[in-house]
């Protein structure tokens, strides 16, 4: 998505530790605007799908996932929490998932009650490096008997393997800027 290349272009910034900084309007602070457009860049790349709920994960696929479902057919957004909470009660499905941004391992949980095993869902995030959160919310599906009908990522640092990993399984990876390298240094940014 050319947009969004753009974007990270003019206001990303290259941070030591494979950190691509973008939250002047992706993580952070949010351009509403370009979530909606994201949306629609995905409702055409799946377009043959049918889709009955999108999964993300907190915190930041929450807000991209919202306006992306509204290309969806206004179907539920799901995200998987990464904290035992008073407001989670009955059965849940959950594993732990590695944090990129955080350095530590958190639960990710959902309720059985909002993922299920007719779900076609699509999943969503701002950005997939390792897999990591990727891999938590396929076991979640798994677990539930849902099935993944697509990925839908913002940002892929593709250097990075994850998404390659994934597509090399079968899934299909729609990521709208696949940055192939960046040079903490010289702030040069490449994509795919
Ligand atoms: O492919 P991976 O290596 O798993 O990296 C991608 C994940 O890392 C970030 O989550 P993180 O927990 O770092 O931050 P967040 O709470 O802002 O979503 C991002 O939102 C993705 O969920
Ligand atoms: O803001 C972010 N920048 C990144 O490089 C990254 N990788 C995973 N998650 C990330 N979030």
């Amino acid at each position: 998505m050319k947009e969004l290349e753009e974007r990270i272009q003019s206001e990303g910034t290259v941070k030591a530790g494979n950190v691509l900084k973008v939250d002047a309007f992706l993580n952070h602070q949010c351009d509403v605007r370009l979530f909606d457009r994201m949306g629609a860049a995905w409702a055409e790349h799946f377009a043959g799908k049918h889709i009955t709920k999108i999964l993300t994960i907190e915190a930041s696929g929450i807000g991209i996932a919202c306006c992306a479902a509204q290309h969806f057919d206004n179907v539920p957004v799901v995200f998987a929490k990464k904290a035992q909470s008073i407001n989670l009660d009955g059965e849940q499905y959950s594993t732990t998932v590695y944090s990129f941004t955080k350095q530590k391992e958190f639960p990710v949980i959902v309720s059985k009650k909002y993922l299920n095993p007719g779900d076609h869902v699509l999943l969503i995030d701002d950005f997939l490096a390792n897999g990591k959160a990727l891999r938590g919310l396929i076991d979640l599906c798994k677990a539930a008997g849902a099935t993944v009908e697509g990925i839908g990522i913002a940002v892929e640092k593709g250097f990075q393997g994850g998404g390659d990993a994934l597509r090399a399984e079968g899934y299909d990876v729609d990521s709208l800027a696949i940055v192939e390298s960046m040079d903490p240094e010289t702030g040069r940014i490449e994509f795919r």
